[in-house]
């Protein structure tokens, strides 16, 4: 395979060489999201700034652990992840937000994935679609014993994964509304908890790769809420997310000792 990369040493667009990241790394899809999570970490350092992918490497209790963001959807989480894991991580935490898709499912809860729909396209290119997302049961156990002891209200169950943001908050515009409508329906009467952009591609390359991979997010909104004339609110506040996935890498970093 040709490296694109003008350091050979470096992953072409993560621009990190092997070493510079620990095995566990936390994955925000936004790049502003990394010096907050960076702030959790003991003597945090910047290691890259590259496109969409920022990275940060400090430690947890003394053990090496980064935090790369993967910008959005699939494309770009699916390289963040095959070019940390050349670098040599094997356990990946997303933290991530979402719009909640149960009426119970309210602004400001955390949502913890055990499945991803595949209604993106990047999984598509790695494994046929009758393959099922799911995430490691040790890193999602891991993330459900953080939101416990922190006492988050937390859910857990399937998400839904989509590369078109507004084919979710405006699928009557779109000229295929009937396929998306249709589909939005069905899923939720599936019982899918949330909709988001990266966990279905970050599910199934983690299991291509044999690597370690979990998800929890921000309940930013609920359109469905909003429907039945429920409370709504916008929340923006992460940190309550971002404390269950550094909770979680602890957990995950204690039970691999
Ligand atoms: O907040 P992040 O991690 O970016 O996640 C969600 O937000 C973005 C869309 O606004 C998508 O990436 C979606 O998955
Ligand atoms: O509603 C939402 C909120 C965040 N991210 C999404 O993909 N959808």
């Amino acid at each position: 395979m040709i490296n694109y990369s003008e350091d050979a040493s470096r992953q072409y667009h993560i621009q990190v060489a092997k070493g510079e990241v620990g095995r566990y790394v936390i994955l925000p899809g936004d790049p502003k999201r990394c010096m907050k999570i960076a702030q959790y970490l003991e003597n945090p350092v910047l290691i890259a700034d590259n496109r969409e992918f920022t990275t940060y490497t400090g430690t947890l209790d003394g053990v090496k652990v980064s935090v790369t963001s993967t910008g959005i959807g699939g494309p770009s989480a699916s390289i963040a992840m095959e070019e940390l894991y050349r670098c040599g991580a094997d356990t990946f935490v997303r933290i991530g937000t979402c719009g909640g898709m149960q009426p119970d499912v309210k602004s400001g809860d955390i949502v913890i994935a055990t499945g991803a729909v595949r209604m993106e396209g990047t999984s598509k290119e790695y494994a046929p679609i009758e393959y099922p997302a799911v995430p490691d049961f040790g890193v999602t156990t891991a993330l459900v014993s953080a939101a416990k002891a922190l006492k988050m209200p937390y859910h857990t169950g399937v998400v839904q994964c989509k590369d078109a943001f507004y084919g979710q908050h405006a699928p009557e515009l779109m000229p295929v509304s009937y396929e998306l409508q249709n589909k939005w329906e069905a899923w939720k009467r599936m019982g899918c908890l949330a909709s988001e952009m990266e966990s279905a591609a970050l599910f199934i390359v983690g299991g291509h790769l044999g690597v370690r991979v979990g998800s929890c997010f921000l309940v930013m909104a609920n359109q469905e809420r909003a429907k039945l004339g429920l409370e709504n609110p916008v929340v923006h506040d992460t940190d309550g997310a971002i404390h269950v996935a550094v909770e979680a890498i602890r957990n995950l970093i204690n039970a691999d000792k």
